[in-house]
């Protein structure tokens, strides 16, 4: 069992919404609980690599970190884990994180007021329609469907909660709930990040500073991934990297998420009330490549409902962001400097294909 249980909330979506705009489907919650929708729609034939190709002997070599040793004031218990901490991220891009401080009781009610917002009716989750990647609300279903060739079986709630705070304003008590998820996990994220930057030598608020973090972006998403009745032709989310810092997310207790490691895929399920960290692109670049942003993806059941809260921590977006000067001293920079708003709207063009947005500031040495 992951950390917070969803409860299932009766679903509202009426028969009279509207489930297509033109061929479109605008939200595969909606099509999926609306007939049986199998065989699924072609288009929907997303998924790549085998889901059941996976090398599970190595789910249980996931790292895990203990968040209240990291944060220690015993300077050996501290040191340990910071060498943990260079481990996971140099070796695998991703580990668990035990012991967060944030009660599983906040992580419950997230949780549950996110399914709610995605059982809104369709037309009551209209005014928050996505109009593209820097707004600052956006409902929408797949990645970006009228620019895809194929889509994805996922429908989504992205809100930027920071610099400034956004949240819809319905379900009732959900923008209180949001906004204490939001600066708990930033927190977390940002003690995270001066063990980061102490496992790579640099003074522990080096990052920070570099980074602008204190300013910087954070993304809330909620993704919903439906019961797919051909969960082998369709995928929730294809391969890819994420655009920031970290990314720490959770998910209601369905697995689905897959990170690639040493060429394989590797089942990911999660402790208890952990946290799951992967390493986004801008962490890359700051590291001078030490710490590669991991590949990941979402898979697909036949059963349940998959929900994950995923949040994207980022630097500020007027920041050039290019390799840390202190690790320069002995080598040379593998990524050239670039605004983190250009690169994140690069990265949004480019982002399901495998990378592409490191490979436009990646230096040709
Ligand atoms: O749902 C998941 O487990 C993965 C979601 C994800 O990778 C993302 O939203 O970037
Ligand atoms: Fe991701």
């Amino acid at each position: 069992m992951a950390s917070a249980a969803a409860t299932v909330v009766p679903s509202s979506s009426s028969s009279s919404t509207k489930i297509h705009h033109g061929s479109e489907i605008t939200s595969i919650k909606a099509f999926a609980e609306s007939n049986g929708s199998c065989p699924i729609p072609s288009t929907y034939h997303s998924l790549t690599e085998p889901r059941d190709d996976v090398a599970d002997h190595l789910a249980a070599s996931i790292p895990v970190i203990d968040f209240s040793l990291l944060t220690s004031n015993d300077p050996q218990i501290h040191a340990t884990t910071v060498q943990q901490l260079a481990n996971a991220c140099s070796q695998w891009g991703f580990f668990m994180l035990t012991n967060h401080g944030i009660s599983e009781k906040l992580m419950e009610e997230v949780m549950e007021k996110s399914h709610e917002f995605h059982n809104l009716p369709l037309e009551e989750k209209e005014e928050f329609a996505d109009k593209g990647p820097l707004t600052p609300i956006r409902h929408g279903t797949s990645f970006h469907p009228e620019a895809e060739k194929v889509h994805y079986w996922r429908d989504y709630l992205k809100v930027m909660t920071l610099p400034q705070f956004n949240f819809p304003h319905k379900p009732p008590g959900y923008k209180e709930l949001g906004f204490e998820y939001s600066r708990k996990i930033r927190g977390v994220a940002r003690k995270l990040l001066k063990g980061i930057s102490e496992s790579l030598g640099l003074e522990p608020e080096s990052i920070i500073k570099s980074t602008g973090f204190d300013s910087g972006l954070q993304i809330f998403a909620v993704n919903l991934y439906p019961p797919c009745p051909e969960p082998d032709l369709a995928v929730g989310l294809p391969p890819h990297s994420d655009h920031g810092l970290l990314t720490l997310l959770t998910q209601n207790g369905i697995g689905g998420l897959q990170v690639k490691h040493t060429g394989k895929w590797v089942n990911v399920n999660p402790l208890p009330n952990c946290l799951i960290v992967n390493t986004g692109d801008q962490l890359e670049a700051v590291s001078n490549g030490r710490y590669k942003s991991v590949m990941h993806r979402a898979v697909l059941n036949n059963r349940d409902t998959r929900i994950s809260l995923v949040l994207v921590n980022g630097p500020d977006l007027d920041k050039e962001i290019g390799p840390e000067l202190g690790l320069l001293e002995n080598e040379d920079p593998l990524f050239k400097t670039m605004k983190y708003r250009d690169y994140f709207e690069i990265q949004q063009k480019t982002r399901f294909a495998y990378k592409s947005g490191l490979d436009e500031i990646r230096k040709c040495l």
